[in-house]
């Protein structure tokens, strides 16, 4: 089996924005899916995803109508849960002219779903990675990310950027406006993140804004002052101000909330980082629910949000400086 495994990320600043060509730095954290493939003479895919729990179902299917999961939820979900492997191994098939080629693949991943974590990028990243080797090609890093990019734009019917699939393609931190994407250097990041436990369905979220942007000239203004606090953000990272960086976190939060893709819980979440002396503290991703990226060098804001009501989990997260590994 060919193996290969690729970090989530969260967003310092710009999800949303970077969609509509304004600028987003991500940074990739040490919470990974890995994904086995190998390949089958008979043309199939068969995944066995060991953590794609959605409504509590683990799934086990082929790509064939006849051969989908035998589960009993509703076929949204089932779509909604495989169809970034699926794409994914369509890129694996163009990369590698083996249009024919069947593969097995196994999906385990501590990247929780809709989260804002960056899941469906990882799981593009490494899918696409393990499938290729395993048919003996070997991607570099750029196509790698260009393919998974591709993954995503596909599913979410092209509501996608490249920040998160070349964030995880190529690991560290990162700042992405358009195809410029490029790593960038970043301070020690003391990251925090909190999870309600919930998940939002990103291509609905990011369609939720475009949506906003089309009837209201304030919304368009809001997605640009979105890039003006990133262009702000880039300057206090540079320079080292993690306050700078953190104010700069709020204020992003501010308008991502605007743009109507927080939560009660993602807001609470936020505020509970705050008032426990947290530098910066804003939803991370498509939102609607999932996880907040706060920074505090001390122990305050993991300990308040694990007493937040809403909050499910609250951990620590190390900057990933690898992105896609070769494991097997
Ligand atoms: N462990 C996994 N196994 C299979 N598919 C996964 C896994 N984790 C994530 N995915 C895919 O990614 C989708 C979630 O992606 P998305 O809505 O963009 O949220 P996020 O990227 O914030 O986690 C899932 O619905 C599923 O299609
Ligand atoms: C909302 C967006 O900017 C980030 C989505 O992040 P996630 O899939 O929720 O982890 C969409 C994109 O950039 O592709
Ligand atoms: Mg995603």
């Amino acid at each position: 089996m060919t193996l290969s495994s690729a970090p989530g990320k969260v967003y310092l600043f710009g999800e949303h924005a970077v969609v509509y060509g304004e600028p987003a730095v991500p940074c990739a954290i040490e919470r990974r899916a890995r994904v086995g493939v190998e390949p089958r003479e008979d043309g199939k895919l068969r995944v066995h995803a060991e953590d794609l729990s959605l409504d509590g179902f683990t799934v086990e299917y082929g790509a064939a109508a006849d051969d989908r999961p035998d589960v009993d939820v509703s076929e949204s979900l089932v779509t909604a849960a495989t169809q970034y492997v699926d794409s994914a191994i369509e890129q694996v098939r163009d990369a590698t002219g083996e249009d024919d080629v069947g593969f097995d693949v196994t999906i385990e991943s501590d990247i929780p779903l809709g989260a804002g974590l960056g899941s469906s990028a990882a799981v593009a990243v490494a899918a696409i990675d393990a499938g290729t080797r395993a048919v003996g090609t070997t991607l570099e890093s750029g196509e790698l990310a260009e393919r998974a990019y591709r993954t995503e734009y596909d599913v979410q019917e092209g509501q996608a950027s490249r920040a998160d699939t070349f964030c995880s393609a190529t690991g560290g931190a990162v700042r992405v406006e358009g195809d410029d994407c490029r790593s960038i250097e970043a301070p020690d990041l003391p990251i925090v993140v909190g999870f309600d436990g919930g998940a939002g369905d990103t291509g609905e979220l990011v369609a939720g804004v475009r949506t906003l942007r089309e009837e209201y000239a304030f919304a368009a203004d809001t997605v640009e002052a979105i890039g003006d606090v990133v262009r702000n953000g880039e300057e206090a990272l540079a320079d080292g101000d993690l306050a700078e960086v953190g104010r700069l976190m709020d204020f992003n939060h501010g308008l991502l909330s605007a743009l109507g893709v927080s939560s009660r819980s993602l807001d609470s979440m936020v505020w509970a980082a705050r008032d426990a002396g947290a530098i910066g503290a804003k939803l991370t991703g498509a939102g609607g629910g999932g996880c907040i990226v706060a920074l505090d060098p001390t122990p305050e804001t993991e300990t308040a949000l694990s007493f937040t009501p809403g909050c499910e989990e609250a951990f620590r997260a190390e900057l990933a400086e690898t992105g896609v590994k070769r494991l097997e």
